[in-house]
């Protein structure tokens, strides 16, 4: 036994004639904060969907505490991509941030009932989303909906969190409540934490290790051995200039070596910080 709670061992997943990535070996530990990074279409999402056990993998083989993924894998907390809810969802933000809990014993009766209820209370609370937590969560805003997300999968107190772009929609004081309360979580309670982004810099002061993919590549590292022109520059294939301004990361040039449309398209502009 690795100590390590996620274990990824020779790890390739192709869809077709097209691999994502192959070869990848990484332990995560409790408490680390991996930092996932990469173009549109580079595989990142795919990994989390393997970890959550709703993707095969070619080859290799996946571990999360020891178990294969799926397999009623409570140990997982899972903020998934923004997506706008239904309107008509008139689900409360309060049962949203409950449904984290299914699977609980809490017993029958009331002291089970009011534990819960704590529970839920407090998870609404840690996100700051009290005000709307009666709501029916399909009116909410996007970055509203997405703190209830980020409650609901801390509420279960996983040992793992797989978090896919989860400050999206987030204004700057929410992004950052949201990044406490999850660097809170793993330095409290040990639990690791895979955070797909494209925008390292809100989450940099909390990054253990980078894992970078780009077109069937990756980098796996410290953001200093991952987040420098001469690791990326390989890594792309051509020149890429990264530049530390302020404590924050800026990459340039990134965007000549890739070679799908739609990564062109996101890159486009050659001040946006590539991912
Ligand atoms: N089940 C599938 N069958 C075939 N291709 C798939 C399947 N799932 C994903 N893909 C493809 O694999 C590639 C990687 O997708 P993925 O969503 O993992 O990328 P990503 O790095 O998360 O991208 P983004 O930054 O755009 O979210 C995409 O080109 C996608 O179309």
């Amino acid at each position: 036994m690795s100590g390590a709670v996620v274990e990824i061992e020779g790890a390739a997943l192709a869809f077709g004639e097209r691999t994502l990535w192959s070869g990848l070996d990484l332990d995560v530990r409790p408490g680390e904060f991996l930092a996932v990074l990469g173009p549109n279409g580079s595989g990142k999402t795919t990994l989390l969907r393997v970890l959550l056990g709703l993707q095969s993998l070619s080859a290799g083989k996946v571990r999360i505490a020891g178990r294969p993924p799926g397999k009623g894998n409570r140990r997982l907390g899972y903020v998934p991509q923004q997506r706008a809810m239904d309107q008509q969802l008139t689900l409360r933000g309060a049962d949203l941030v409950g449904l984290g809990l299914d699977g609980d014993r809490w017993g029958i009766g009331l002291r089970g009932l009011r534990g819960r209820r704590r529970r839920i209370a407090e998870a609404v609370a840690a996100v700051g989303a009290e005000r709307y937590a009666s709501s029916p969560v399909g009116r909410l805003s996007g970055g509203e909906q997405q703190r209830l997300r980020v409650a609901q999968a801390l509420i279960g107190e996983p040992d793992v969190l797989l978090c896919d772009e989860p400050l999206a929609s987030l204004d700057l004081t929410h992004q950052r409540i949201v990044t406490e309360l999850i660097d809170g979580r793993r330095r409290e309670a040990g639990t690791a934490v895979l955070f797909v982004t494209h925008e390292i810099n809100p989450v940099l002061p909390y990054v253990d290790r980078v894992l970078y993919l780009v077109g069937g590549r990756f980098r796996i590292g410290t953001p200093d051995e991952v987040m420098n022109s001469a690791t990326l520059s390989e890594l792309y294939g051509t020149r890429v200039e990264v530049v530390r301004v302020g404590g924050q990361i800026h990459v340039a040039g990134a965007q000549s070596a890739l070679c799908e449309d739609e990564v062109h398209h996101h890159l486009e502009h050659t001040d946006e910080p590539v991912p």
